[in-house]
């Protein structure tokens, strides 16, 4: 991890307390950093609805679309967790990933105890649908 990254392992860190998770007790956070420096986070939000609950990751890129960033490339996506190995997302969030970064985005897989992992999205979502399949897939 560089130091960008050392800083939003550790603003993810600070937050896993904010997660809504009374369902779970599963506590996630996520951090984004954009080329311009802004970042936003996210944690996961629960609901007693449990198909309502909304990951952590998908907050944190909402949050980033909702501030009308999307001009400001993301640079690097960190997630943390309590977990014993570096948490990895869910495929929902690595969808949602594939249409807000690139396929050579920097993520960092993170747990709470300071192991990490580095990936790219495309080394976490090979061979992902994107909007170009969609373009070409169309009834003419
Ligand atoms: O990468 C992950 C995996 C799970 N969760 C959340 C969803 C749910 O609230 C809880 C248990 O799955 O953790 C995330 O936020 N991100
Ligand atoms: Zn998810």
């Amino acid at each position: 991890m560089n130091s960008e990254e050392k800083k939003l392992y550790d603003l993810a860190v600070e937050h896993l307390d904010t997660a809504y998770a009374p369902y779970s007790k599963f506590h996630v956070s996520a951090a984004l950093l954009t080329e311009s420096g802004k970042i936003t986070t996210g944690v996961n939000i629960e609901n007693a609805a449990y198909g309502s609950t909304i990951c952590a990751e998908r907050v944190a890129i909402f949050n980033y679309v909702n501030q009308g960033l999307t001009n400001d490339p993301i640079k690097c996506l960190l997630i943390t967790g309590n977990t014993s190995r570096p948490i990895s997302p869910c495929g929902s969030c690595r969808q949602v990933m594939a249409e807000f970064m690139q396929a050579d985005t920097k993520i960092v897989l993170t747990n709470a105890k300071g192991d990490y992992k580095e990936a790219t999205l495309a080394d976490i979502l090979p061979y992902y649908f994107t909007d170009g399949d969609l373009v070409d897939g169309r009834n003419k």
